[in-house]
């Protein structure tokens, strides 16, 4: 499709402006150097401020941010000072301040262009999660607080019309999950994106996965059929070979010649997660594992904290044991509606401590002030989970601690994982002190689902969807069903002997139930909202 005048108008006014830009930028040669201690490098925003706008400087001045990290210095001299309007694959470890790498860039585009709310969205982030995109949104805001541009944001749970009303304004960024992007942009009339420019799809990988790829397909058509010919910019702390085929289709199939520029902080660097994260791992029987986690907790009440579980019945069962010891949980997972979700998420996001127990929506990108200490006490479905949940804590240089539990005959995960460079310490648990302080607390929470019929139901529910998400693990000679005693899972789950009589029954029950998933009318109700 010809490129249209107006967008050729708006490519040569961007070229000047680089031009102009490129002739000021000075390289003082202490870029990428590391400083000494928060994460970031020796480079200050005073030094580019020659290269922001008045607006966007000032903000960023008001946010208080003085020196950028690595990612942001290399991903501006691309973005802020080069003459081509490159994509970009951006690789750098979690809470390396990926987002304002992208969001300083697209918000200085808007001053370099002078867009107004009548140029409708120039550019577009894409996120796999509604309170991702809400953070994002969030920093967004804060950036632009002193620009005449209007950012917006689209997400499933969010108020269709509404949007639609904001869209129909003039949002020069959007901000969005994939399901109600492509709704907008197929739907919204008000929606105007014929001089879009820029689409940056934040935790990459995990949009290009199964789940998400033909949202991304959909998404990238419509976006293709803009015609101006975009760049995109593609950011991730993780990256994975099975999807990066998907993932070259976004950078090629409407770039027009756009030329593609790799950054892979991973390469310089031995560790896949940042240097002042401890990471341990403890070893626990499986009918331990309930009990291990109690002590923890209860140890733990002064701390921020984090627990990775894989179902939303273990949540609710945990919690409610839990706080029946007084030891009071938040929880947060898919199925709940987004109101709930939204007041969780800004309620643990204040506190200064308590316990989140989250499945993996919590996994990826979260920013929460100061997270002290991240339990999966739920096995992570590959390394590159495991790596963004680890990342909910130690980010913007500071330090944090994670554990996973482990039970013996799983040990091999430590192998596993140094070889995905993330060196993990055995803690040793001493079981007397345990057992010698705990232990009575521990049988009034046993006593409670032995004596309670709702309880019982919800163990019994828990227990199944925990050995239903065993046996589908991928990392199979790891988390071999062979050597799970389901008599003893059932024991961490509270219940006296397991609901199956084998790992084969649980597999049966498993198909039915899939089979039902698959075709009973649940399957179609909220094809987006499942996930998220
Ligand atoms: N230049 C900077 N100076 C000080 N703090 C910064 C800077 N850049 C980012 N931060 C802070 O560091 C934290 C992590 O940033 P951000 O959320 O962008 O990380 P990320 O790389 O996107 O992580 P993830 O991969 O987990 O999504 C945030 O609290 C952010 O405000």
């Amino acid at each position: 499709m010809p490129q249209t005048l107006q967008s050729k108008l708006l490519n040569k006014k961007l070229r000047k402006v680089l031009d102009k830009k490129k002739e000021l930028t000075v390289n003082d040669g202490t870029a990428h150097l590391p400083s000494s201690c928060n994460g970031t490098t020796s480079r200050t925003y005073a030094s580019i401020e020659h290269l922001l706008a008045p607006p966007l400087y000032q903000a960023i001045m008001k946010m208080g941010l003085t020196h950028l990290t690595e990612i942001q210095s290399r991903v501006f001299d691309l973005l802020l000072t080069g003459q081509d309007k490159p994509s970009i694959k951006a690789i750098a470890k979690t809470g390396s301040g990926k987002t304002l790498a992208y969001l300083i860039p697209l918000v200085q585009l808007l001053q370099d262009l002078n867009v107004d709310a009548s140029t409708g969205t120039v550019a577009i982030v894409v996120c796999p999660t509604r309170e991702l995109a809400m953070q994002t949104y969030a920093v967004l805001n804060d950036l632009m607080q002193f620009c005449k541009q209007r950012p917006g944001m689209v997400r499933g749970g969010g108020v269709k019309k509404d949007e639609a009303k904001q869209l129909y304004w003039g949002c020069s960024i959007v901000v969005g999950t994939p399901g109600r992007l492509i709704d907008h942009l197929y739907n919204s009339e008000g929606f105007i994106y014929n001089k879009f420019l820029s689409l940056v799809i934040d935790e990459a990988d995990r949009l290009f996965e199964m789940g998400f790829e033909k949202e991304m397909k959909k998404l990238l058509d419509k976006l293709g059929q803009s015609g101006n010919g975009h760049q995109t910019l593609m950011f991730s702390a993780t990256d994975d070979t099975k999807v990066q085929k998907l993932g070259s289709q976004a950078f090629y199939s409407n770039n027009k010649g756009v030329p593609v520029q790799i950054i892979d902080l991973r390469l310089s660097q031995e560790q896949a997660t940042v240097g002042q994260l401890q990471q341990d791992y403890l070893f626990c029987p499986s009918e331990k594992r309930f009990f291990v986690l109690y002590c923890l907790l209860e140890n733990l009440r002064a701390k921020k904290v984090m627990v990775f579980v894989n179902s939303r019945h273990s949540i609710a069962l945990y919690q409610t044991l839990l706080s029946s010891l007084h030891l009071q949980c938040h929880c947060i997972h898919g199925q709940m509606s987004q109101e709930e979700r939204n007041v969780i998420f800004n309620r643990y996001n204040r506190e200064g401590q308590g316990v989140l127990l989250c499945t993996d929506i919590a996994a990826r990108g979260w920013d929460i002030p100061v997270v002290d200490i991240i339990i999966q006490y739920d096995p992570p479905d590959d390394p590159r989970e495991y790596i963004h949940r680890v990342g909910r804590t130690a980010r913007g240089g500071r330090e944090g601690k994670a554990l996973v539990f482990l039970r013996p005959e799983e040990f091999e995960f430590v192998n596993f994982m140094r070889a995905h460079n993330v060196q993990l310490t055995e803690k040793t648990v001493v079981w007397p002190l345990l057992e010698k302080y705990h232990a009575q607390d521990y049988a009034k929470m046993q006593e409670l689902v032995d004596r309670n019929g709702f309880m019982k139901t919800l163990a019994k529910t828990a227990f199944t969807s925990y050995i239903r998400s065993y046996l589908s693990h991928g990392i199979k000679y790891i988390y071999n069903k062979n050597n799970l005693d389901l008599n003893n899972v059932a024991r961490s789950f509270m219940l006296k002997e397991s609901v199956f009589k084998s790992t084969h029954d649980a597999m049966e029950f498993q198909t039915k139930r899939e089979k039902k998933k698959a075709f009973g009318k649940q399957a179609f109700k909220k094809p987006y909202d499942k996930r998220s």
